[in-house]
């Protein structure tokens, strides 16, 4: 089965609605509809842009779509800061990362909490961007493999074949994050690979061929191509190249194949 590349621009926590505007235009202004044959692109900016992009994104009927941080384990009720998969999906939304390594090493995320968003995405239909990746100690020990399949298996604790092949799976490891230490492409392929037999496991062969493996850390327009070239990583989720208009847009024509806007 081949599987059509993602590239997702986590904006993490930059740019305001105003800027988000600005940004989504240029980025839809540089790259004309011929690429998205050939790559879906997706933006992923803080909450409060949402609103905004939804309605650039609708109104100038652009290709690319978007999606959230994070997303709440809860329905609705008394949880205040907290934004609903429901709310999100009410915006358009496409996506929503889960399990983000900053939000498991600086909010508490645990593999349990990941594994409630991944459903909460799911049930409010949603594709979850569900985020694993070994930290440096692990990397230099050699036991990368072993921990992101451990991360894998308890982020996807007990869901459904068919709700599995509905999943993004971005392996981050935390090392290469807003470092510009890329791992190298066979460091990406070894654990992508690792990660759809994993889940050939989990569901089955033709879940695991269909479902998109990315790789994410110190993604640019100057590594992304050797980088998805890889036969197990369909793209990349990428933080501080995707806050440049021009770089996102050469990084995702790239990942398409070409040509240079
Ligand atoms: O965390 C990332 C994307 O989610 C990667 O960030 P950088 O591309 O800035 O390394």
């Amino acid at each position: 089965m081949s599987r059509k590349p993602l590239i997702a621009g986590n904006w993490k926590m930059n740019l305001n609605h105003l800027e988000a505007i600005g940004l989504v235009q240029k980025i839809a202004f540089a790259l004309p509809a011929k690429y998205f044959d050939k790559v879906d692109v997706t933006v992923i900016p803080p909450f409060t842009d949402l609103r905004s992009v939804q309605t650039v994104v609708e109104g100038d009927k652009l290709l690319l779509t978007y999606g959230a941080q994070d997303v709440s384990q809860h329905d609705s009720g008394a949880y205040t800061g907290e934004i609903s998969g429901s709310m999100l999906a009410k915006l358009g939304a496409t996506y929503a990362v889960v399990g983000h390594s900053e939000r498991r090493t600086l909010h508490g995320e645990d593999d349990a909490t990941v594994l409630a968003k991944t459903k909460a995405a799911l049930k409010h239909g949603l594709t979850p961007i569900v985020c694993i990746g070994e930290g440096l100690d692990i990397r230099e020990a050699g036991n990368q493999v072993e921990y992101n399949l451990e991360q894998l298996r308890c982020s996807l604790q007990g869901l459904s074949a068919a709700d599995i092949a509905k999943v993004v799976v971005a392996y981050e490891p935390v090392w290469a994050i807003g470092t510009g230490r890329v791992a190298t492409p066979s460091d990406a392929q070894e654990v992508c690979g690792a990660i759809r037999a994993e889940l050939a496991k989990l569901a089955s062969d033709e879940v695991a061929a269909g479902v998109r493996v990315l790789y994410g850390g110190s993604v640019s327009s100057k590594n992304v191509g050797e980088i998805v070239a890889e036969p197990d990583v369909d793209g990349a989720l990428v933080g501080g190249a995707s806050l440049k208009g021009e770089e996102f847009a050469t990084l995702c024509a790239i990942a398409a194949g070409g040509p240079l806007p």
